[in-house]
Parts: structure tokens; C-alpha cells; sequence
């Protein structure tokens, strides 16, 4: 099948790059910030050794509570913060190979916000919202090219008839509505990655479904890959491919959908999976009954462990969960786990530890 995005297919955000490796790929990437606290400057792990892996055409969820790391992961994606240490790879090369064109990196890799008034300028009609980014990459060139080009993304992204919104501005739109605009400009320059950072927390119930289904079409028509921001482990089983659950900036489980939906190993998944609307798969577990966050406090990032941070609130933390780093399991299924819990499972074994402890304080 011939795409839009076919037509970009070998020119990655470098000449160096690989259209069939990952999109996104990050090795022990850490980022560290140093803040002011009462107790002086102290180091805050917002990402700490994450193994992350995003393909062409696939859709991974990173879903975690606030304040786990997903948007410092997306920021790192975006260029906004500089890793502290590991590394990250982008379609196959080095990301500060892949970001030495600036303009091409950005047109690659497209933001998609929760506000989505945050992109889009509400005293300028759709027409000209969705024509800007065409006309400024130069994707199509004469005037008719570019008229027909905007009718074509709203109607992708199911702005059906597209003149019944061409002439209109932001305000007159709905959320939902407004989210779609959103997508359709960032999908003018044919990215090859979405970062869609809680894309549909300030809609409606009603409509989140459809705002989802499009990112899931996108995905099946256009071979787009998508990193999909949430707190909600149910959206995420809905939507994605792959489910990478964080706490307290770390991967603490990942792997394809619906073995974690159906066999989460780790307390903390189980514990998310127990809380969302839909766990179907999950009624009767012994083990979830015991967990209860409501009381917990928001996990200190800046506070060192040598462990699992979420030993704390887990009811089935073993003395080693806190006196030493944690292996990290993997099953051939690509299930990947950082919890002792994985032991007892004859189909994960344990890889290298993971540094638990790092020296920036
Ligand atoms: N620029 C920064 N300076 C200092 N600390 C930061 C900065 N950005 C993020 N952090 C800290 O890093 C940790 C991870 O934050 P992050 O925003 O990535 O979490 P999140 O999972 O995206 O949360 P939310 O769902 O609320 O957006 C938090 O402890 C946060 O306070």
C-alpha cells in the first residue's frame, strides 16, 4: 500500500537512519535534575535506566501515576531535555545525529498535546491552521495543491464534510473536534511519530473513544508509530500494542498488551489493572485485593534507594526489595520485569541487574 508516509520511508531525521529499525529506541537512559529543597540541592531521578523500544507502526503506552517520567520521556524525544546518561537511538542512529537537522527532526516527530488549543491559533480558521505546516516544509506547492491537501487531512482524520469546518475557527469547534484539527496538521508534514502526551484527558467521555480509534487507524493506514501518554491503564489496553508501566522514572513492566493486561507480574501493574473500569481479565486476583494506594503519597524521586521504590506500598516486598538493586527479568514472549516477583516464574529469567543506585546527587 502506497502512503503519505511511504513517500518519506528512507529519509529518516538523518540520511544515516533505518526506516525498519525502531523509531525510538533508549538504552539506561537516565535524566537527573538538580533542585533547590530545604535540605539544600537535591538530585531528582526523573528517568532512571529505562530500556524503552518504540517500531515503525506500533503504538506503546507509557502508564504510570504522576510524576513516573512519561512526559520527561517524551521531552527527551522532543529534544527538550538532554539525557544525563545511557543512550538514544533514532531510527538506528545516535539522537544528536538524528537532531542535527532540527527542521527535519521536528517535522518527523509531532507533538500532540491534551490542550489541543495549545497548538492551534484560535484567531486563524482550520484552513489556514492545517495550510501553515504544508506551506512552511514546502510538502505541496501551488495554491491548489495546498487547498486540495487540507481538505484531504480533515477528511483523514474524519472532518467529514471537510468544507463544513474549513471556514471556521477553533472556538466554534469541539473539544474532540479541535483535537482532530490538531492531528490533521501535525499529519500535514507526514510525520513518522506521534508523542500524543494525554491526548484525550480534556474531552469528553463520549468522545475520547473516537479520538483513539483515529490515533489506532493512523497507525493501521499510514504505518505511524505512536508514543501514547496516559494515566489510564484501561485506554492504554484499549489502544496500544505494547504497555510500558512507570513508577518513580523507572520501567518497572513492559511487554505486548495483552499479556500484561492478562498476566502482570509485577504488584504495581496489578494494582493499576485493579483500579481501571474494564479489568475483565483481572477479577480474582489474590494478590491485588491487598493494594491500596489511596492513602500513599507521591513517590520522592529525590530520595535514593537502593531497591525498589515501590517497596514501600507493595504488600508483597521481600527483605531483598529494599537491600539490593533488582534484576531485571525477561520472558521470551518480550515481557521485561523489574521485580523479584519474577523468581517464582518459570518463564522469565533474570538479565544483568539494573543500576539502582547512580551516583548524581
Ligand atoms: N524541569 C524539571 N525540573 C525539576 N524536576 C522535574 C522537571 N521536570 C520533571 N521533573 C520531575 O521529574 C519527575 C517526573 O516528572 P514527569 O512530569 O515526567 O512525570 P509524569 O509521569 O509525566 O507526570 P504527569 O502525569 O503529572 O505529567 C517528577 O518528580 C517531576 O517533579
Amino acid at each position: 500500500m502506497s502512503t503519505n508516509h511511504d513517500l518519506d520511508q528512507n529519509q529518516g531525521p538523518d540520511q544515516g537512519s533505518d526506516s525498519r529499525a525502531p523509531v525510538f529506541e533508549t538504552r539506561d537512559l537516565s535524566v537527573h535534575f538538580r533542585v533547590d529543597s530545604p535540605e539544600g540541592k537535591v538530585t531528582v531521578r526523573a528517568l532512571d535506566g529505562i530500556d524503552f523500544t518504540l517500531h515503525p507502526g506500533e503504538i506503546a503506552a507509557l502508564v504510570g501515576e504522576s510524576g513516573s517520567g512519561k512526559t520527561t520521556l517524551a521531552r527527551v524525544f522532543s529534544l527538550i531535555y538532554p539525557p544525563t546518561g545511557g543512550e538514544v537511538l533514532v531510527g538506528g542512529v545516535p539522537l544528536a545525529r538524528a537532531a542535527k537537522d532540527e527542521r527535519r527532526y521536528y517535522r518527523d516527530t509531532q507533538l500532540i498535546f491534551q490542550d489541543p488549543f495549545a497548538s492551534l491559533n484560535a484567531l486563524k480558521k482550520i484552513r489556514h491552521i492545517v495550510e501553515r505546516p504544508l506551506r512552511i516544509h514546502r510538502i505541496v506547492k501551488s495554491r491548489r495543491a495546498v487547498a486540495d491537501k487540507v481538505i484531504e487531512l480533515l477528511e483523514r482524520v474524519n472532518l467529514t464534510p471537510a468544507s463544513r469546518y474549513i471556514d471556521q475557527y477553533p472556538t466554534d469547534l469541539s473539544g474532540g473536534q479541535r483535537q482532530r484539527v490538531a492531528i490533521a496538521k501535525s499529519l500535514a508534514v507526514n510525520p513518522k511519530v506521534l508523542l500524543a502526551d494525554e491526548p484525550t484527558s480534556m474531552l469528553d467521555a463520549s468522545i475520547r473513544l473516537e479520538v483513539l480509534n483515529l490515533l489506532a487507524d493512523l497507525r493501521d493506514s499510514e504505518g505511524l508509530a505512536v508514543l501514547y501518554i496516559t494515566h489510564d491503564i484501561a485506554s492504554a489496553r484499549y489502544l496500544s500494542d505494547r504497555i510500558n508501566v512507570m513508577y518513580g522514572g523507572r520501567i518497572i513492566e513492559s511487554g505486548p498488551t495483552e499479556k500484561i493486561v492478562s498476566d502482570p507480574v509485577h504488584p504495581y501493574t496489578r494494582l493499576l489493572l485493579d483500579a481501571a473500569p474494564d479489568p475483565a481479565h483481572f477479577k480474582g486476583s489474590g494478590h491485588s485485593a491487598a493494594l491500596d494506594t489511596s492513602t500513599a503519597a507521591p513517590v520522592d524521586n529525590s530520595v535514593e534507594v537502593l531497591g525498589c521504590r515501590f517497596a514501600n506500598r507493595c504488600p508483597l516486598a521481600r527483605p531483598e526489595c529494599t537491600s539490593a538493586p533488582i534484576p531485571r527479568y525477561t520472558s521470551p514472549d518480550g515481557r521485561d520485569v523489574l521485580c523479584v516477583l519474577a523468581d517464582q516464574r518459570s518463564d522469565f529469567t533474570p538479565t544483568t541487574p539494573t543500576p539502582a543506585v547512580t551516583s548524581a546527587r
